[in-house]
């Protein structure tokens, strides 16, 4: 699913009313589809209250509210201008509330959830009075009281194609037919929160977008079921370069995460001095193998994948001599994390990344690595990246990119700020090289391991605002089946 301006949205629309199709069908799919994006994410009922201003982007709010109230929610809306003033599709959905609707926070107990219809597409500069008035309050409510900003289609206020302009904040935007520009810049990311789509089938996305927004609706069949005759040799065998004394916890995390993501056997490849630190920590299902020459070890195993770098800061010099000269020559397709990518650096090898190279740098790491890039724009740089160096490069920051030769850049929508901790980039290693040496193709694997993790991440808000690298792992399996029942 790409990515697109307001002006290409609103031809789209266009075509599908050349078609035949109604503004009113489009809405009241829009509304239902926020609402289901809703329910699923609130599956106790709450309170809900409709923040809306006069154009169409108030009547999405409104349809969801009706959606809402039916799953047994208390609703309550907040207008800014007297329904005289409204559109004709606001103020047609309004009708079909049929109720009086109270316009103070509803009594009760579950989630406050706002949501923010007071402008979509048709947002033209800084949020103007009325509105901005309202926009504030939502702003109050989301400080001192907990509630939830749902933005329809995009936040208030903030331009759908540069994603610039101060006004709603949101925590999740539920953007409806096809993803405005504006959402995927850094500052519409800083607006919006998780990103949720509604597809519309009479809205379909341009073919040939540069930038995707990756999730299972997009990519459906990346996880299928196994099936009934699968055995470990099937589901892969990862070979890890990973921990040292003092970073034992970084080779935990991602060996437990290629296991809980479903590689077959993970071996985990150690100096004899690291042995006593390392071997106590792993968890059982893990084989760990002590050798002199660990590096040479792990390349001619004849393991389906490597990963190789979360804490092996403290590798011996020969070994690390040996990881450059080996990762030169053929061998396994191999997560490249942390450490690794440094070492990288350091000796100035970065050219030889290519196509067998999933490496998975967070930007400081990407600064050591192409530090000409590093004032480039996050998408510009990822894509000048993978055209010098052709592999595959997952670039971590406040919205995960993922661009590879040959392919759209994938945008991951998943994951929160309360996920900002040490070991969520162990994990995230562990994850894609699980599904590397199950055999899926680099960039798949790495959108996948993002959008999991993030996932997960999310799973575990449950338990409270910060998440820690094992709160992710714990989550894991959950986050496999909100994929596969493409609910998320
Ligand atoms: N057009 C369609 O067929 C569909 C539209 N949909 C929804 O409709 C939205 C677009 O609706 P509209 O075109 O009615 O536009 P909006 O609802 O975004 O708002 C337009 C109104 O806002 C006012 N306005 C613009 N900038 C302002 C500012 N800075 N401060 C205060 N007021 C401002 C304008 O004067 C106008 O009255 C989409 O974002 C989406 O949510 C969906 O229902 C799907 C179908
Ligand atoms: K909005």
């Amino acid at each position: 699913m790409s990515f697109v301006t307001g002006a290409a949205m609103r031809s789209l629309e266009e075509a599908a009313f050349r078609r035949g199709v109604s503004a009113e069908s489009l809405m009241d799919r829009a509304g239902e589809g926020i609402a289901r994006r809703l329910l699923d994410h609130f599956p106790q009922p709450g309170r809900a209250v409709a923040y809306i201003g006069k154009g169409n982007n108030g009547g999405d709010a409104l349809v969801a509210l009706r959606y809402l109230r039916e799953a047994g929610w208390q609703i309550a809306l907040k207008a800014a201008y007297p329904e005289t003033e409204w559109g004709v599709l606001p103020r047609r959905k309004r009708r079909e509330l049929v109720e009086e609707l109270p316009n103070a926070l509803p009594e009760g107990s579950g989630p406050l959830l706002l949501l923010d219809g007071l402008l979509g597409i048709g947002a033209r500069g800084t949020l103007r009075e009325p509105l901005a008035r309202l926009a504030e309050e939502m702003a109050w409510l989301r400080d001192s009281h907990g509630a939830v900003v749902a933005a329809m289609d995009l936040p208030s206020g903030i331009d759908a194609d540069s994603g610039e302009g101060r006004g709603v904040v949101a925590d999740l935007t539920i953007t409806v037919g096809v993803a405005k520009l504006g959402l995927s810049t850094p500052a519409g990311i800083a607006s919006a929160g998780r990103i949720l789509l509604v597809p519309l089938g009479d809205l379909p996305p341009p073919e040939g977008s540069a930038l995707e927004l990756f999730g299972p609706d997009a990519f459906p069949g990346l996880l299928s079921p196994r099936p009934h005759d699968f055995h470990k040799g099937d589901s892969g065998r990862i070979g890890l370069l990973a921990g040292s004394p003092g970073m034992t916890g970084a080779a935990v995390l991602a060996a437990t995460a290629a296991l809980r993501a479903g590689a077959g056997l993970v071996t985990l490849h150690v100096e004899p001095e690291f042995l006593p630190s390392l071997a106590a920590p792993m968890p059982p299902e893990v084989m760990v193998k002590v050798s002199p020459t660990p590096v040479t070890d792990a390349f001619s195993a004849g393991h389906d994948a490597l990963v190789i770098g979360p804490g092996i800061a403290n590798m011996s010099k020969t070994g690390q001599a040996d990881l450059l000269a080996r990762l030169a020559k053929p061998h396994p397709p191999a997560v490249l994390d942390a450490d690794g990518l440094n070492f990288l650096a350091t000796a100035g090898k970065t050219a030889l990344l290519d196509s067998r190279h999933l490496i998975t740098p967070h930007p400081g790491e990407f600064r050591r690595l192409a530090p000409d890039l590093a004032e480039k724009d996050r998408l510009a740089a990822a894509v000048a990246f993978v055209t010098r160096h052709p592999c595959t490069l997952l670039l971590k920051g406040a919205r995960t990119l993922v661009a590879a030769p040959g392919e759209a850049t994938r945008f991951n929508p998943t994951g929160h700020a309360g996920m900002a901790s040490g070991g969520q980039g162990d994990v995230l290693s562990g994850v894609a090289g699980a599904f590397l040496a199950q055999g899926m193709k680099p960039c798949d694997a790495a959108s996948l391991a993002a959008w999991l993790c993030g996932r997960a991440a999310e799973r575990a808000l449950a338990k409270g605002p910060v998440t820690t690298a094992s709160d992710t792992l714990d989550e894991l399996g959950g986050a496999m089946r909100d994929w596969q029942e493409r609910r998320r």
